[in-house]
Parts: structure tokens; C-alpha cells; sequence
């Protein structure tokens, strides 16, 4: 998250008065995360989180994300609850922009995450995937193939300026995974799609709470795995840690076994999914708004990622072997 969009006080003390939140006694604005706008609030009734949702959600979204959260709450998953309001709405409006109230969740991010905060994602991802398996409501991945394209369109004029020759390297690559060999026939179900180390908490080594779930949609379970794998089983210098995956991988298996097809397409997913942070960053990286208090992140980190998903021949490079995930 972060601060594109100021509230002030005597402002927010309005828009709770259609809560039964009590009285506001503090807030302030979040500077982690790069999506939407979100305050931390503390009033008289506990802690909530106060999100205005900016540029890449659509509003028709909104009622999608709520709604998982809830169904996922009461599913067996630790995640934020929406607040409903007086009028028995979770949605309202802030500032011109779509606001709601979530729960606050208990924990901490870890920074420098071990192969056991591995293994404790690997796990509660698969209990997302278990849990999301009856969800009803569905939304299509805006940022799947088809979606990379016009991200790439909006940022190659620039992206030599970024790192000579990223222009091309990216074109092949989509090139490449637009060409027909992205999978189609994987089992799919509800994905939450940016499970990265600052969207998982933990209460020592527990996982203690899944957040952020404004990219979550319908797509191959599989592909959440190798975002996963992208986000936390490489190190600060961008190496890969095979441990690190292994405990992920064998962590998930223990509670949702990868079919042989998924485990062969993880190399191809995987390469997807760094692709598509890859070009998000870097649009990012390319428009920061003047004034807006968010840090963007490095794309070339996953230029590097992306560099060496391609160099892998198959799913036992991550740690897999080919028979399924070993104890
Ligand atoms: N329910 C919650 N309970 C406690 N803290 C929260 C909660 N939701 C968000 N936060 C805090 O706000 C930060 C940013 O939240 P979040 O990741 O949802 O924002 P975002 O803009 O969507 O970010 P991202 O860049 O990860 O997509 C988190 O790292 C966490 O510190
Ligand atoms: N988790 C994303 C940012 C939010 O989509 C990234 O690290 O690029």
C-alpha cells in the first residue's frame, strides 16, 4: 500500500459516522505496499485498516474482493473481515474513490524470510486454494497473457533507459509466452496472485494472517504456486534457494498434491509470473504520481528472476522430483 490520496480529519470523522466504530482516536497513512491508499485507524472499538482503492482495481471488483475475504474467513483462512457499515454495506465511497474498513490482523511481515516462513506459505496457500474451491462469484486475471502486452506497450519507449536492451528481452519473452505455449487445461480456482513476504504475517514462526487480496481472481492454482516461488524462494542478491523452494513446494503438496501437469508447467509459470511483476514494476517504475508517498519497486530484480526461470529444464530444478514432492 501506500499514500496517493489524503484524508483529513475532520473528513474521515465523517465517513465513520456511518460506522459503529466509535469515536476516532488516531490514524495514519501506511507507506508500505505500491497499489491503493491505506490508513491505519485506531478508534475507540480496536484497529482497522481504512483502504481507498486506486488506479489498477476496478470498481465492479470491489464486491468480488470483499466477498472472498469473507468466505475465506469463514473457510478456515486468518484474513482481514470487511466492516460493514451501518447501512449493512462494506463499500463507500472516500475522497472520490472507493473506501472500505477491514479488519486488523495480529503479526509481522518477515523481512528476511527463512525456508520455515516457506513452508508456512506453502501450506497456507494451499489451504487458500482448498478454501476458495466453492467460492461463487468469479473474476477473470486481468494480468494473465493477455493482459502483459498492453503493460509492455505502455513502458517500452523507456525501458532501455531502465536497463540497455530490456526492450527486446522483454518482447521475445512475450513473445514467446503468447506464442501458445501457455497452459490452458490446469486445474484452476480462486488465486490470490501477489502472495509476496509483505502480505503474509506470522506470529514467530507461525503464519498468522493472509492480506491484500485486490489481485485475487480465477486462474490455474498452479500459477499462484509460481508466483510464490518467485516472491520467496530467492535471496536479496537474486539467487534461487533450493531449500527455500523445496520447503514451499513439499509444504503445499502436504495439503494440495501438484498433478504431474502442474508440476511440469511450473518452469513456464513461473517465467509468467515474473514477467508479469517484472512489467508492473516497471510501469510503476516509469510513472510514480508527483507527491505520492510510495516507494516503487525494483522491475529489474525480476528481469533477473525471469533470466533464470528460463535456464530451468524442469520442475526438479525447484526442489521437485518428477514423482511429486519428496518428504
Ligand atoms: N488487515 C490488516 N491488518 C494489519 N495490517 C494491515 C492490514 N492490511 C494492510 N496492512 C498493512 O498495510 C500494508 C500494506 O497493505 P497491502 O499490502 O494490502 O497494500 P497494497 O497497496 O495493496 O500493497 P501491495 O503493494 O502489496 O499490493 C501491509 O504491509 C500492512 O503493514
Ligand atoms: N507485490 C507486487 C506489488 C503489488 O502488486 C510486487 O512486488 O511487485
Amino acid at each position: 500500500m501506500a499514500v496517493y490520496t489524503d484524508v483529513a480529519a475532520d473528513e474521515l470523522a465523517d465517513f465513520l459516522k456511518q460506522y459503529d466504530l466509535g469515536e476516532l482516536l488516531s490514524y495514519k497513512g501506511i507507506a508500505e505496499g505500491v497499489e491503493n491508499t491505506n490508513f491505519l485507524l485506531h478508534t475507540s472499538h480496536g484497529s482497522f485498516i481504512l483502504t481507498l482503492y486506486e488506479k489498477r482495481v476496478a470498481k465492479s471488483d470491489l464486491p468480488f474482493f470483499l466477498a472472498l475475504m469473507t468466505h475465506l474467513a469463514e473457510h478456515g483462512v486468518t484474513c482481514p473481515l470487511p466492516v460493514k457499515a451501518k447501512d449493512g454495506e462494506a463499500l463507500h465511497e472516500l475522497q472520490g474513490r472507493p473506501a472500505a474498513i477491514i479488519t486488523f490482523l495480529e503479526g509481522i511481515w518477515p523481512r528476511k524470510p527463512n525456508a520455515v516462513h516457506c513452508a508456512g506459505v506453502g501450506e497456507g496457500l494451499a489451504r487458500m486454494h482448498l478454501a476458495g474451491a466453492n467460492f461463487a462469484i468469479k473474476r477473470a486475471n486481468a494480468l494473465s497473457v493477455a493482459g502483459w502486452r498492453p503493460l509492455f506497450d505502455a513502458a517500452a519507449d523507456r525501458a532501455d533507459d531502465v536497463q540497455p536492451g530490456l526492450r527486446a528481452f522483454l518482447s521475445a519473452e512475450l513473445d514467446y509466452l503468447s506464442g501458445g505455449v501457455w497452459p490452458t487445461n490446469l486445474p484452476e480456482g480462486v488465486i490470490h496472485a501477489d502472495l509476496f513476504n509483505d502480505n503474509v504475517f506470522f506470529l514467530g514462526d507461525k503464519l498468522s494472517g493472509i492480506i491484500d487480496f485486490t489481485f485475487a481472481c480465477n486462474d490455474m492454482l498452479a500459477y499462484d504456486v509460481a508466483i510464490c516461488l518467485n516472491a520467496w524462494c530467492f535471496e536479496p542478491d537474486h539467487s534461487f534457494n533450493v531449500t527455500k523452494a523445496r520447503a514451499f513446494l513439499n509444504a503445499y503438496g502436504r495439503v494440495r498434491k501438484l498433478s504431474e501437469a502442474e508440476e511440469a508447467a511450473l518452469p513456464l509459470l513461473a517465467r509468467g509470473a515474473a514477467i508479469r511483476f517484472l512489467l508492473t514494476r516497471l510501469v510503476d517504475w516509469l510513472n510514480v504520481p508527483p507527491g505520492a508517498l510510495v516507494k516503487p519497486k525494483d522491475p529489474l530484480e525480476y528481469a533477473r528472476k525471469l533470466r533464470f526461470h528460463q535456464s530451468v529444464s524442469s520442475a526438479r530444478d525447484y526442489g521437485l522430483m518428477p514423482s511429486g514432492p519428496v518428504a
